[in-house]
């Protein structure tokens, strides 16, 4: 099962050409820098753009055939767009009109979103996080079979985005609805997505498993900060004596510090390219928690040359790190050469 989205589009000075798969159930993030075309591939998809060319199939049954309206997709905007005459529980209704039967329940949402508290007040009476929570209730609400999400946190300051991050999480783990969500932020992506969908310039740069692709170095965003991998993974074991929660992630063992997790979650990690050393030999007294064995896929330069950055591939599981260029020539790293990749359990991030 899968959403394929082929979009091409001239405006005077700007078009467009993309075209990409994802599969379903699942959240693909489309991410770039602004102007790049984003919320043209959005707009284009839900119909509200009429694309010079646009082809959008989920699961098999091709949704630009359909006018916008019976295309079933729901749209929360960056500013969530409520009426602000209405209730928040009116606001919930009016996604429910001309809705057919389908999976979402009011109850449910409401609870799903944390908002059963706010839905006798008028969106004018709701903080931003608040407001893109009900924005995001409507559009549930209208049962639809695909939900765009241009932005959503784009206007919240950051203590609100990690008010909502974990709704946004839930919607993912408990809704079967495929969403398709723009944003600025690796960490939303990191966070959020199955899928990535890196665009420049009005065309795609990479797109692929999240993991996959924030792994690879290649890439403009895998540099400063943003480098790093992130792996999925299931909560092991916890050896209360070390403070150490083992995880893991298709038989490579991540430890980090002890989670308050139930054995068998599973969780996202990311591993920022800076925190991970390579060697050669097994070191000895280290107080490194994480010494994993693996070898190096690619190596190149950051695009500004002060550092260079290695994928280093355990099976399908790739981490990534970050080297100076003396250390780099110093072990002689290249693709295919065995290494240890080397991090602490506290640079470890456990989205
Ligand atoms: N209606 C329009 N007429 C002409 N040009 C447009 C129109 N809408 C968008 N563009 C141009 O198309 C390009 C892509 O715009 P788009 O809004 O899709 O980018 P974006 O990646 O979503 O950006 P941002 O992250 O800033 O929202 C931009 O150069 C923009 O100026």
């Amino acid at each position: 099962m899968s959403l394929d989205v082929t979009v091409k589009h001239s405006f005077p000075s700007f078009s467009l050409d993309i075209s990409f798969s994802a599969p379903t159930p699942g959240v693909v993030a489309l991410f770039g820098p602004s102007g790049c075309g984003k919320t043209t591939v959005m707009s284009a998809v839900s119909g509200l753009l009429k694309a010079d060319e646009a082809r959008v199939v989920l699961d098999g049954d091709v949704l630009s055939d359909r006018q916008p309206a019976e295309r079933r997709i729901g749209v929360v905007f960056q500013d969530g767009r409520l009426f602000p005459h209405m209730t928040v529980a009116a606001n919930l209704r009016y996604g429910m009109r001309r809705a057919p039967a389908g999976p979402v329940k009011f109850d449910e949402a409401v609870e799903l979103l944390g908002i059963g508290h706010l839905l006798g007040r008028r969106p004018a009476k709701l903080s931003g996080g608040e407001r893109q929570r009900v924005a995001i209730g409507r559009a549930l609400l209208s049962q639809p079979r695909l939900l765009l999400m241009d932005e959503p946190m784009a206007a919240l300051d950051s203590s609100r985005k990690q008010e909502i991050m974990p709704f946004l999480a839930r919607l993912h783990d408990e809704m079967n609805i495929p969403i398709m969500i723009v944003t600025h932020s690796i960490e939303e992506v990191a966070r959020l997505a199955d899928t990535l969908v890196l665009i420049s310039k009005g065309h795609i740069e990479a797109s692929g498993p999240v993991g996959a692709v924030l792994a690879r170095a290649d890439l403009p965003f895998s540099t400063g900060s943003n480098a790093g991998a992130v792996i999925s993974a299931t909560v092991e074991q916890h050896d209360h004596a070390r403070w150490l929660t083992q995880l893991d992630a298709q038989g490579v063992k991540i430890l980090v510090p002890i989670l308050d997790r139930p054995l068998g979650t599973r969780l996202r990690v990311r591993i920022p390219a800076r925190e991970v050393a390579l060697a050669l030999e097994e070191p000895r007294l280290i107080s490194t928690n994480n010494v994993i064995a693996g070898t190096v896929r690619t190596v190149r330069e950051t695009e500004d040359k002060t550092m260079a950055l290695a994928e280093v591939a355990v099976g399908d599981v790739l981490f990534l790190s970050q080297l100076t260029p003396d250390s780099r020539q110093d072990l002689d790293i290249q693709p295919n050469k065995p290494v240890l990749a080397l991090f602490k359990s506290i640079g470890v991030q456990v989205l």
